[in-house]
This record gives structure tokens, sequence and C-alpha cells, in this order.
């Protein structure tokens, strides 16, 4: 999986606040202390901090087994060069879920409240979601794979704990005569992501590298998937989950994985690899999920690039879903993204007080220099739109400018502002019925009130659109701009 590289200063994200290792991140002398087999593993730095060597595969797979254990009350192991996980990072995403699951924008299986199900799509040897799921909240799950080695150690991984074996339901995905075989490179020992984590805090760890971006994946855009079956197919008939969950073989092959000296997490090619990477993977589940709608209440994936969301988001909104929520997963220096859909009809719409106080907002520009007309006035709102990605609709004749951004592509630039923040660790966006409403939609007109005085109103054309909560700021960055372009003779726009 590639990791992102972090601007230290740019603030982030936090761990999820339920993490268990949120206040306390695991103390690696402590357990040495607890555990022998670890001990050998651990060193002192010359600020006395008591660290491991993170491109050793034997010292990151043993801090996993001794957390597991101690912390979990879990027994676990994986063969040599298998996929490790980190238990932090894994368990943001089942924190994440259980905040889709108890939330209410879609209505909960009233039925089966205290029994909740889910689909982990390429468990792994090391089987890590389901076994953090049941034990960490007693919840049932299938985890299904393709690989004999993977199968076979993640029921070894749950038959060793005897109890949850009953929660979890181990199941292998056969794969046809038309499907690809997954690719044959093998590298040995392999990076699965370019990330270090650092759990002593300590200030001097170095930055994440983030392997180089597949040349022709970038270029050529989405590859269709031509590899074993993923939901379609494993899902038997009449089955229901509450949410699916994947962790996707990210790469088109090892050599693009990128080799990462700096850790060693393992990661044999079936596990990091899939033909089209990770973009095609998650649009065939995607497509399945357009067959299977609500056997899920949520289908969710993660991702490892980005500049990946986009894309997806757009298939999801062509397939017809009800519901999109996204999320960013940080932990040390690992970043990454959550992407959750749903196809069940919501039962509450997001829509920030913001938007229920201020859908109509205006402001007055005076001391207009004689040479600006409101003509020109109009046109400069027009062109600063435009430049800020919107897409603009001019009457000149009206006096009116209708400004429509698109959601996707305020995610796709980065622009926070047009995101309904629901919480701290989620940008929410709720994609309802109708096409307009994951757009944010305003009309701003201008009036002449006296020569050098213009008065410039804002109206907010979908008022239940998701991102309808941004509108006053932008509204507010308009004016400013304005000001310093035609009420002083700064330059702003
Ligand atoms: C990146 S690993 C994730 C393992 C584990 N869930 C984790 O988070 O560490 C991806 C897994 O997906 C499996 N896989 C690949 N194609 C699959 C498919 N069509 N259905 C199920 N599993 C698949 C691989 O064998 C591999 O174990």
């Amino acid at each position: 999986m590639p990791s992102k590289k972090r601007n230290r200063k740019e603030e982030r994200p936090t761990i999820h606040p339920k993490n268990k290792y949120s206040e306390n991140p695991p103390d690696f002398a402590l357990l040495a202390s607890l555990y022998p087999s670890f001990e050998p593993f651990v060193f002192y730095s010359r600020d006395g901090r008591p660290r491991i060597d993170w491109t050793d595969f034997n010292a990151t797979r043993e801090l996993t087994r001794v957390l597991l254990l101690h912390d979990h009350a879990l027994n676990w192991w994986i063969p040599d060069g298998q996929l490790c996980p980190t238990v932090p990072n894994r368990s943001n995403y089942i924190h994440w879920i259980e905040d889709l699951l108890s939330s209410d924008i879609i209505p909960s299986n009233v039925a089966n409240k205290d029994k909740v199900r889910g689909f982990d799509i390429g468990t792994g040897a090391n089987c890590i979601y389901p076994l953090l799921g049941a034990s960490l909240l007693g919840w049932n799950f299938v985890g299904s794979d393709v690989a004999e080695v993977a199968l076979e150690w993640a029921q070894r991984n749950v038959n060793n704990n005897p109890q949850i074996v009953e929660l979890i339901e181990i199941r292998k995905v056969e794969t046809s005569e038309n499907t690809l075989p997954l690719e044959e490179s093998h590298h040995g020992e392999s990076e699965y992501s370019g990330n270090k984590l650092d759990f002593s805090g300590n200030k001097d760890r170095e930055e994440a590298t983030l392997p180089p971006l597949p040349l022709d994946l970038e270029v050529q855009g989405h590859r269709n998937y031509h590899g074993p079956p993923i939901l379609l197919g494993v899902i038997r008939d009449g089955e229901k989950f509450d949410f699916c969950m994947c962790n996707p073989p990210f790469f088109e092959n090892m050599e693009k994985a990128g080799l990462n000296p700096k850790t060693s997490c393992g990661g044999t090619p079936e596990e990091m690899v899939c033909p089209g990477g990770e973009k095609s993977f998650i649009t065939r589940i995607i497509e399945d999920s357009a067959v299977l709608k609500d056997s899920f209440r949520w289908y969710t994936s993660m991702i490892g690039r980005k500049s990946n969301l986009k894309s997806l988001i757009s298939k999801l909104r062509e397939v017809g879903v009800t519901i999109v929520k996204t999320t960013e997963f940080v932990q040390g220096q690992t970043c990454r993204w959550g992407l959750a859909w749903s196809f069940l009809p919501p039962v509450r719409k997001i829509v920030s007080p913001s938007v229920r106080e201020k859908s109509t907002m205006s402001f007055m520009l005076e001391g207009i220099s004689r040479q600006h007309s409101a003509l020109h006035v109009l046109q400069t709102i027009e062109s600063y739109f435009c430049r800020g990605g919107a897409s603009c609709k001019l009457n000149t004749l009206t006096f009116v400018v209708d400004v429509t951004y698109n959601q996707c592509d305020a995610i796709q630039k980065n622009e926070p502002q047009l995101l309904d923040k629901a919480t701290n660790h989620e940008l929410v966006k709720e994609i309802s019925d109708g096409s307009l409403s994951n757009n944010l939609c305003f009309r701003v007109s201008v009036f002449q009130q006296i020569p050098g005085t213009l008065l410039v109103k804002g109206a907010l054309q979908h008022k239940d659109s998701p991102i309808s909560g941004s509108f006053s700021s932008i509204f507010q960055k308009l004016e400013e701009a304005l000001r310093g372009r035609f009420c002083t003779n700064k330059r702003l726009i």
C-alpha cells in the first residue's frame, strides 16, 4: 500500500478517538519486559527512547503478535513474507465502520440490531479485520480470499482463538478459467507500504517515502478488472451483511509497488497486486454492489491513492448510490482514505446548521472608482468562480451569475471549505435522489445603488445539498476579494 508524504506543518486528522492507541501508543519497553520473545527486537536510541528496526520483518511481525496478545487477547501468527498488519492502523478502519453503523443516516437493521455481520474482502493470512472486529466489538465476519496460504493461515488464526471462533467464517473465492492469474513476478521480500510507523512519538522520525505512482496507470486511467470474483459469485443467495470492507491489492505489479528500504511489512504479489491496481479492483466492487444493492447496508473500501477517489466517486454516482462517505485514516506517517457507499434510502439529510441560518447573503461595495462599472464587477465575479473550478452562467441583462461547484472537483482540488465536515474525522457527502443535490449552486446578483456603490447578493439554490454549508464562507471570500479589487488598490483577484 502506498503512503502519502505529508507536510509536517500541515494540520493532520488524528487517530480515531476510540482507537485503543489514541491516548496510549504501544510501550515497547513495557512489552519487552513482559514478552521475552519481543525483547531482542527493542533497542534504545541516544535519547533513551525504546525503538524497533522497522526494516526488520521479524521485528514488525513480533510487535504485531505481542500487541494482539497483550491488548486484544488474540493468538496470532503469519508465515515469513506475508503482509504484516500494523494493529493501530487497522483498528482505525474498524472504528470508522462502527461509526457508520451507529449513525442514523441510513436505517439500521432492526431485526438483527445486536448481531452485526461484516464481509472482509481479501482477509489475508493475517485475518486482521475479522480478528479485531470480533474481539473488539463482537461482530460476525465472513473473510474471503483467493490465495491458498491466506486461507490456510486465516483459518489457523481463527482456530487459535476459541473465544471468537464461532464468529468468523473463512471463505474461499473460487477462481474461474476466465480470470487472469495473479502476477507471478516475485521479488522476494517486498514493501507493501511506504510507511514508517514510529509509536515512540520521537520528533526526529523520518518522513515516509512515497512509492512512485505507476506511470501507465496514471496515463491509461482505469483498466478493467479481470481477476477472480470479489462479491458477486462469492456472496450466497439471500445473504445479508451490515457492511463489507476491503484493504485491496493496490498495485499492478511488484515493480510498481515500489520498494521502501525503510520498512518491512512483507506482502507477497498475491497480496499486493491485481491487474489494473486498486482502481480496477474497487471499480469491480462498485459494479458488484450495483447488482447486490441492499444485500449490504454499507459497502466500504480502503484507498491507497487519493487521486483515485474522484473517479471512484464518479463511478458511484453512475451506478446510482444514495450516499457516499469518505474519511482519511492517519496514524504516524501513514495516510489512507476510506470510501463508503450505500443504496439504502437515507433517513435524514445532512444539512449543516449554517445553511439553515444563511441561504441568502449580501454586501455593499462602496467607493468604486468610475472606470469600474457594475458589468465589470459582474464579469470579475464570473472569472473569480471559474478560476476556482466552478461552472458559471453569466446573464448581462439581469446582472446575474449562476455558479455551480461540483463536489468531486472540490475533493480533487483539495478545497475542504467546500465540504461539509460532519465530524473531525470524516468528510460527509450525501448524494440524495436528484442529480443536483451533490453540487453547490448559488446565484450572485449585482445591483447598482448610487454611483460608486453596488449591492452584491448571493442566494443558495439547493439548500439540501450536503455541501451547502460552505456557501457562507465562499460568499465571504468573494466579498473580501471584490473589496480588495474594487474598493482598495489591492489586486486580490
Ligand atoms: C492487501 S491484502 C489485505 C490483507 C488484509 N486484509 C490486510 O489488511 O492486511 C489483499 C488480499 O486480497 C486477496 N485477494 C485478491 N483478490 C481477491 C479476490 N478477488 N477476492 C478475495 N480476496 C482477494 C489477496 O490474496 C490478499 O490476501
